[in-house]
């Protein structure tokens, strides 16, 4: 059996605008991309801003539609599904956004946001509702007596943590982390890290892990593909990329941190 959760295959997205004189404009975000997130690992894809990278994850998420390319999620074809075979892809595939107070509903009680994934799907969680609450409260570290609070009522970290909890409601086979963990403060930022990858080891999950900080990356992915002006340039098993990058930019984006890995500093170093 393959182990190929999700596949991409030349993905691309057009956008078209108008210019001055009602002149229209053609820009390509997203760019020939193909790749592979398998069972249970975490791919990340990281570049530069504007690089293309949360056009990919709209598209992977369904969130939109690609211009042209091929999504397939076990082995099954949904790049344009619809009905009842799209909501069932989104019930296997969700999203974190980076900025939680955005993504959540303000007038919305923590209780209401962590089930609305199930209401969409006309689920009835086991056990009621109460219960089910306070058990995705407790997977992600917060205290499920705050179930009643609203958004505002919570840290930065504490509310993307309720935005994972929302992720982690319909029990999906893949969490796409849009910069998830971009948005906080570096201490907080670990402490997020260190719970993905706990939730990622007691349910099996892949991820598909947004960033631009290559630092973070190191600490949660097995992949990483490295996208330039909407076009992979460079993928592999993250030891490879980061301590033997073949890309010129990927050497570039590495050369922005240097203490991103010693030995590849080192070596950077010893090689003037
Ligand atoms: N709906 C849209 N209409 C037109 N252009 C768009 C649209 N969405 C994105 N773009 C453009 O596509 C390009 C890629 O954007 P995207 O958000 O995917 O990049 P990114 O790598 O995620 O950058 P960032 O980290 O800043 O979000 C950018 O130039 C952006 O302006």
């Amino acid at each position: 059996m393959s182990d190929v959760l999700l596949s991409a295959r030349d993905l691309t997205k057009r956008f078209t605008s108008r210019g001055p004189y009602g002149r229209r404009n053609e820009f390509t975000a997203v760019d020939g991309v193909s790749f592979d997130v398998r069972l249970g690992e975490t791919l990340a894809v990281v570049g530069e801003s504007g690089c293309g990278k949360s056009t990919t994850a709209r598209i992977v998420a369904r969130l939109m539609e690609p211009t042209s390319g091929l999504l397939e999620f076990e082995g099954e074809d949904i790049t344009h599904a619809s009905g009842a075979r799209l909501a069932a892809y989104r019930s296997n595939v969700q999203v974190v956004f980076q900025d939680p107070f955005s993504s959540l509903n303000p007038r919305h009680t923590v209780e209401r946001i962590l089930m609305a994934p199930l209401d969409y799907q006309g689920i009835a969680p086991k056990g009621g509702r109460r219960a089910y609450t306070r058990e995705l409260m407790e997977r992600v570290g917060l205290n499920p007596d705050h179930a009643h609070r609203y958004p505002k009522q919570f840290s930065g970290g504490q509310a993307q943590r309720i935005g994972i909890a929302r992720a982690l409601a319909v029990d999906p086979r893949l969490v796409i982390c849009d910069e998830a963990v971009s948005a906080l403060d570096v201490s907080v930022q670990a402490q997020v890290i260190d719970l993905l990858r706990r939730l990622q080891r007691e349910s099996g999950f892949s991820y598909v892990f947004i960033a631009h900080d290559l630092a973070v990356v190191r600490q949660i992915a097995q992949r990483v593909a490295v996208m330039c002006k909407g076009r992979i340039v460079e993928q592999g098993p993250c030891a490879e990329v980061f301590d033997d990058p073949r890309d010129p930019y990927t050497r570039t984006l590495l050369a922005a941190i240097p203490r991103i890995n010693p030995e590849w500093d080192r070596r950077r170093r010893a090689a003037g």
